[in-house]
């Protein structure tokens, strides 16, 4: 390796030649919106051969003239959020999230088997979740019991869980800190308040929104496109309808007992090294359930989705 010249301070790139370092901010066809480390942004074009660019993406880049640069190289993603497009294709809306926030609310009511196929999907995607129960403000004697109930489930399974609300100074405090070291997105059914909270964190987002537009110089996104978003509160936030309308689309059911965290341990101790826990005999899964060491609700719903992958052939119905 040569030293570098104490004179010569290598310019904000720590790639090769004139490439420099990258992340999309956003994209819309083969041009992106790209930030460099030092907090800069321009508008970039993708070469050719760079077939599938998501909001999230570490790239290489080198300048074109003009202020404006070409995308050389995708870096290996750590995660990838993928949706088919209009032939059916798996196409990537967003790339390297490390956090899935699955927001719920005492109203729509929520349902524990939700939860259970967001949470598959953050394990398996893979990343971290957490739960975050907004409309806080809306709990009362009667709802609080079944949804606390709810909840405890999931703590047990450690997984994070927060009360919220928009209408409350102050009362994001929590989710603010959760997502403060991570790159978010924010997913769940629908009126459970999630573009109140997106409004919420980010209080000049129709401002940021003008000044992207501006600073691409292109006018080309809508406000449908995918976007990153740097929280005033540290961490930052991928959004756009198509990430909050996020679902499971294919699953394999081989892969189905990965997104059940809590079996993981019991599974490898089952007679059949392929066992399902279904009905098999010495399955540990189900022994542990019988020990009250799982969830018999939880094993419960694992069947059913299985069950209904089966059925559909890898094809998970619409939440
Ligand atoms: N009481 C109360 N109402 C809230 C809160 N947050 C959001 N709401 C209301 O809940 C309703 C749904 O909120 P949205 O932000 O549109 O929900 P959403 O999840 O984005 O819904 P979709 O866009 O359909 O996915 C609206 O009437 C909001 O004003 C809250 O903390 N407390
Ligand atoms: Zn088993």
């Amino acid at each position: 390796m040569p030293r570098r010249s104490p004179l010569k301070p290598r310019a904000e790139s720590s790639a090769d030649g004139d490439r420099h370092p990258g992340l999309i901010i956003r994209h819309h066809g083969r041009g992106a919106l790209v930030e460099t480390p030092a907090g800069n942004r321009l508008e970039c074009t993708a070469r050719k051969r760079i077939r599938d660019l998501a909001c999230g993406d570490r790239i290489e880049w080198s300048p074109a003239g003009d202020g404006q640069g070409v995308i050389e190289q995708v870096l290996p993603r750590r995660s990838v959020l993928t949706r088919p497009d209009h032939r059916g294709r798996p196409r990537a809306l967003a790339a390297n999230i490390d956090q899935l926030l699955i927001v719920l609310a005492p109203e729509p009511e929520p349902t524990a088997a939700l939860i259970d196929r967001y949470l598959i999907a953050a394990e398996l995607m893979p990343a971290r979740a957490a739960l975050v129960l907004n409309k806080s403000d809306r709990l009362t004697p009667a709802n609080r019991t079944d949804i606390d109930r709810m909840l405890d489930e999931f703590s047990a399974l450690e997984i994070p869980v927060v009360r919220v609300n928009t209408r409350e100074a102050n009362a994001l405090t929590p989710l603010t800190g959760l997502l403060s070291t991570h790159t978010s997105i924010l997913v769940g059914q629908s009126g459970v308040g999630k573009s109140s909270l997106v409004n919420a964190l980010l209080p000049e987002h129709e401002l940021r929104v003008g000044e992207l537009s501006e600073a691409s110089g292109q006018g080309r996104h809508t406000t449908s496109d995918t976007t990153l978003y740097h929280l005033p509160g540290g961490g930052d936030l991928i959004d756009s309808p198509g990430v909050r309308d996020f679902h499971l689309w294919h699953l394999d059911k081989t892969e189905l007992a990965q997104g059940f965290r809590e079996f993981a341990d019991y599974a490898q101790q089952c007679r059949f090294h392929n066992c399902r826990h279904l009905n098999e005999p010495g399955c540990a899964v189900q022994a542990a359930v019988d020990a009250g060491d799982i969830s018999a609700r939880r094993l419960e719903s694992y069947r059913k989705l299985y069950a209904q992958l089966e059925a559909a052939e890898g094809r998970l119905g619409d939440y």
